[in-house]
């Protein structure tokens, strides 16, 4: 059904592996138009309780814009930002499920601001990241210019974004850019670790939760406390909760339902 990704659903977990090798997955307009569709099916399957992307093999895991693309395909940057990437980056971002990045390899251009959407990203040590942008004259896009000063503040940013340089997984952990990096052959049990547990978790809560801090960014204390309010209280009438009060004074383990 679809050339550019896999996709699979396997147990309530969703993956979207990014699959052009031959370029380092490099984002044409066919791969982003079917990371977004992916994304939908996704949002709509009350069965899926979080997405895992990431790019196959271990070298790359997005190249950014498909330059020869780029180049040949006769449309404005404003219309490739606005028809691909943007949608993309937000339906991640609007997706009431978590988003894992599974950082196999390198992340540049687009395909840092693809990583950095995500919710969660655990990277192999060999992994990087570049803001590459200035390299070839331009800036960066596709949301970078709004997680990167609120990951790891202003100055960091302007640095990274100017240079260009890469910053490795390890450097990338410790500045608070992603999660966790592990060693290659530890990445498959981390990610899974953690899929595992939002496969079973209160999908509804943590995706309510996400909805507000989204927010938080550019609200005010008196906005993020009335949408902490409205939001609790759909919760406090969901099964999950009342399965969650319920287990501790019973003493027993949640049976969580995601809904
Ligand atoms: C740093 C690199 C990603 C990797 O370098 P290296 O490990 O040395 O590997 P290479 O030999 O260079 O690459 C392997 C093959 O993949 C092809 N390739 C890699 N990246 C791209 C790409 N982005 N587009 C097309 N093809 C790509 C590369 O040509 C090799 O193919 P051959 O074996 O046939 O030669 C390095 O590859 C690199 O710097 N890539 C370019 C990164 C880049 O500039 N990305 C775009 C940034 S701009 C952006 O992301 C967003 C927009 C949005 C809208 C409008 C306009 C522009 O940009």
């Amino acid at each position: 059904m679809y050339e550019s990704i896999l996709f699979s659903k396997t147990n309530g977990i969703a993956k979207i592996t990014l699959n052009r090798p031959q370029v380092y997955h490099a984002l044409s307009a066919v791969l982003m138009l079917e990371i977004t569709a992916a994304i939908a099916e996704v949002a709509s399957d009350d069965q899926i309780r979080v997405l895992i992307i990431t790019g196959e093999g271990d070298k790359a895991f997005c190249s950014g814009a498909d330059l020869k693309q780029t180049l040949e395909g006769g449309e404005s940057a404003d219309q490739m930002l606005k028809a691909y990437y943007e949608p993309m980056i937000r339906s991640i971002r609007e997706l009431p499920k978590p988003v894992i990045c599974r950082l196999n390899g390198l992340a540049v251009g687009a395909g840092c601001s693809l990583a950095l959407a995500c919710d969660i990203i655990v990277a192999t040590e060999e992994a990087y990241l570049s803001l590459l942008f200035v390299q070839i004259g331009l800036m960066p896009d596709a949301g970078a210019t709004y997680f990167l000063p609120r990951l790891i503040g202003m100055a960091r940013t302007f640095e990274l974004a100017s240079t260009g340089r890469k910053i490795f997984a390890k450097e990338a952990e410790q500045i608070g850019l992603i999660n966790k990096a592990v060693p290659a052959e530890e990445l498959d049990s981390e990610v899974d670790k953690l899929a595992n547990y939002y496969q079973t978790a209160p999908t509804l809560a943590i995706g309510a939760m996400k909805k507000v801090l989204n927010e938080s960014s550019h609200s005010d204390l008196a906005r993020m406390q009335e949408l902490e309010r409205i939001n609790q209280q759909i919760l406090f009438e969901s099964h999950d909760a009342r399965e969650g009060i319920s287990a501790f004074l019973e003493k027993r383990k949640p049976d969580f339902q995601g809904k």
